[in-house]
């Protein structure tokens, strides 16, 4: 069995890769990162350092390592003869590794096992995007019959890896893989750690509105009071205060519309703060506030349960406060962010509200969500 990966970065080695090459598939890492493909190529194994109540150390062997840039044909070839390939790249990506994936399904032997894809990356159906991408570029839309796409849910905690650490990662002891079964007929492909569920949406909701709203809440509210880790900023008593109340309210959400036990939401609610405050884990507001423009985006972490959560009649107020916050975040290195202060400069606030949340006028969050837009903008130049 061979697996290939795109995006050999953070979850691709400390979770993707590890769970692929625990289940027995020979592992083909690709990326544009020629520094750190040459360093896999020459290596012959790495070690995953799980960190947290129930420490422990896997090393991931035997993978090879192709730059997906200047190989292209190679990495098309390994994927026309693999069975599973998966992406951990950013949503934003998914575009660019389409093309790549379009020239392995045509290429692929029709008389092979269907070629699983499964988009492993923080956002709702990342694989219909990526399916939606690679359709524009199949020549014979018959050819996509020789694949099958599946949406999956991924959490581990796996933050930026300090320097000097060579290939190994050091990821929190948690994780969980959800892959939806339907579009396998019966057939799911042998990943043991994972599990299949009939219906992703309260998988993949659950997890992006309470896991990523909430470590993005403690990082915007984190930064904004000049905390340098999330651990630092979870201690914070009015950052907590904020990420309490933004999962409470995206818990009215999750129990409303998927009928979520409320005692349970709130256990995995509660766990999920422990999580964030894993003091054996370096991470930082940097990069869980990362690419602020995709995260208060229309059907992401914030503007996605508030919307509901508006169109039900229900609280979105710390979800609002916790955009505000976002709209402060100006991480020098992240480009968005800087991206995100000349939208604000330049856009009227109801301009900004329609491009970059997606939320029109009419939409019950369009008023609070404007003046809190307003807010931003006055905050940047309080002289007007
Ligand atoms: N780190 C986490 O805790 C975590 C957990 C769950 C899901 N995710 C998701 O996984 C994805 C990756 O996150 P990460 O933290 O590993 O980021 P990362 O930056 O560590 O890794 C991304 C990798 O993708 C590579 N890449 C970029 N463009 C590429 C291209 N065109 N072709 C091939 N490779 C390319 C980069 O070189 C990099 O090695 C994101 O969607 C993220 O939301 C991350
Ligand atoms: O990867 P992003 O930028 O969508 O979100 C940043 C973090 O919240 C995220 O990477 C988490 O660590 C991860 O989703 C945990 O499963």
């Amino acid at each position: 069995m061979k697996a290939v990966h795109f995006g050999a970065g953070n979850i691709g080695r400390g979770f993707v890769g590890l769970i692929l090459h625990d289940a027995g598939y020979e592992l083909v890492f690709a990326d544009v990162n020629a520094e750190l493909i040459d360093a896999l190529a020459a290596s012959t194994s790495y070690d995953v350092h799980a960190v947290g109540e129930n420490s422990s150390t896997r090393t991931v062997t035997g993978y090879r390592a192709l730059n997906s840039g200047s190989d292209e044909d190679a990495v098309v070839a390994e994927i026309a003869t693999a069975e599973i390939v998966t992406t951990a790249v950013g949503p934003n990506i998914l575009k660019f590794v389409a093309p790549v994936i379009a020239r392995a399904i045509e290429a692929r032997d029709a008389a092979l096992p269907p070629l699983t894809v499964m988009a492993c990356e923080n956002a709702i159906n990342a694989t219909d995007v990526l399916k939606g991408e690679i359709e524009g570029r199949v020549g014979d839309a018959s050819a996509l019959s020789k694949a099958v796409f599946a949406n999956t849910a991924v959490d581990r905690i796996v933050p930026n890896q300090e320097p000097g650490h060579g290939l190994d990662v050091t990821v929190e002891d948690f994780f969980e893989w959800a892959i939806e079964e339907t579009p396998f007929e019966g057939a799911p492909p042998v990943i043991p750690a994972a599990h299949f569920v009939p219906d992703l949406a309260p998988y993949i909701e659950r997890k992006l509105f309470t896991v990523n709203t909430g470590h993005a809440t403690v990082a915007y509210h984190g930064w904004v009071e000049g905390a340098t880790t999330l651990a630092d900023a979870l201690a914070v008593p009015s950052v907590f205060t904020e990420v309490k109340a933004v999962l409470e309210e995206t818990k009215a959400l999750l129990v409303a519309k998927h009928e979520f036990d409320p005692a349970t939401q709130e256990a995995y609610l509660e766990k999920n703060l422990v999580r964030f405050a894993n003091p054996y884990l370096t991470d930082t507001p940097e990069r869980v506030g990362r690419q602020p423009l995709r995260k208060i985006s229309r059907h992401e972490r914030f503007i996605g349960p508030a919307a509901e959560l508006a169109e039900r009649g229900l609280p979105t107020d710390a979800l609002l406060r916790a955009v505000a916050a976002a709209l402060r975040f100006d991480a020098p290195a992240d480009p968005q962010s800087a991206e995100l202060a000349g939208l604000l400069d330049t856009l009227t606030p109801e301009e900004f509200t329609a491009q970059v949340t997606g939320i029109e006028p009419g939409h019950p969050l369009r008023e609070r969500l404007l003046e809190t837009v307003r807010a931003a903008v006055a905050f940047r130049s309080p002289e007007e």
